[in-house]
């Protein structure tokens, strides 16, 4: 269980975030939305421990992360941002490799052989053909994929994703987020996501958190979140909700504005 207390950051004297306190049980998925510039990222950086806390406190299974070494950290929690890969040079299997870095010693021995690990979730992301490519030989929907393997292959209990469908086609889109969902119902994974597509958030997240120029406005089932007048009030547009036809979820159809730019 992720526990968040009475966060406030500021850098300078700007106030990016104020009032949040919410916690997200074990082996669920919190979405957080919310307009550009409304603190979404700077929290997520606040949680994952890069970024100091000015005040209030994080909690991971009753421990303030501020108690935590970084290597500790990164054995409970592994962080998926949109560019999260490194040089085009390396091939799959190296990249996957770097996600047991936590689990070394010193000279670099791990504490298990992370070979069968590492094939086994190839297999699962359908890289297994791939593992010698180099990342410059992939797309960009098998380069998230990639990705996404490096973190799984940390085997962390939570998941902290930065918009990480951004740059996916809808295909891939839907691919990317299945396979974070099957991960999370097959190991009590507990995810922490930022999405800026609201119906992707919708129907892939268990709870919502709503940020609006760095506060808390609410945080509840996508179907409380959803609704005419907050999504009025926080994004500045007057969209259309409408029931998912098949699993119910809220879903938007966007309205252009008859009358154009005021
Ligand atoms: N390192 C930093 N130094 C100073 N200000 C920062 C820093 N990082 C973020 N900010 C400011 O904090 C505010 C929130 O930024 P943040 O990136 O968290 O918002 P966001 O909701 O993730 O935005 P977006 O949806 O556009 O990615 C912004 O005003 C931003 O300029």
């Amino acid at each position: 269980m992720i526990r968040v207390e009475q966060i406030r950051k500021h850098y300078d004297d700007q106030i990016v975030l104020q009032e949040i306190d919410f916690q997200v049980e074990h082996g669920l998925c919190l979405g957080i939305i919310g307009p550009n510039g409304s603190g979404k990222s700077t929290l997520l950086h606040l949680i994952s421990g890069v970024e100091p806390i000015t005040s209030g406190d994080i909690f991971i299974r009753n421990e303030p992360i501020r108690q935590y070494t970084r290597k500790e950290l990164s054995q409970q929690l592994a962080v998926l941002q949109q560019e999260g890969l490194p040089p085009l040079g390396y091939t799959v299997r190296e990249v996957l490799e770097m996600g047991r870095f936590p689990f070394q010693n010193w000279m670099g021995k791990d504490r298990m052989d992370a070979s069968e690990l590492i094939e086994g979730i190839a297999e699962q992301l359908h890289l297994s053909t791939l593992l010698d490519r180099k990342l410059d030989e992939l797309s960009g929907g098998q380069r998230q994929r990639v990705a996404l393997g490096k973190v799984m292959v940390q085997q962390p209990e939570i998941l902290l994703l930065d918009e990480p469908t951004t740059y996916l086609d809808i295909r891939y889109q839907l691919q990317f987020m299945d396979y974070v969902r099957k991960w999370q119902r097959e190991c009590g994974l507990t995810i922490i996501a930022v999405l800026h597509d609201l119906n992707l958030a919708a129907q892939y997240c268990d709870q919502l958190l709503v940020l609006h120029e760095g506060k808390q406005v609410a945080i509840g089932t996508p179907n409380d979140i959803i609704e005419q007048e907050r999504v009025t009030q926080v994004f500045g547009t007057e969209p259309i909700i409408i029931k998912h036809p098949v699993n119910g979820a809220p879903q938007i159809l966007l309205q252009p504005q008859e009358q154009g730019i005021e």
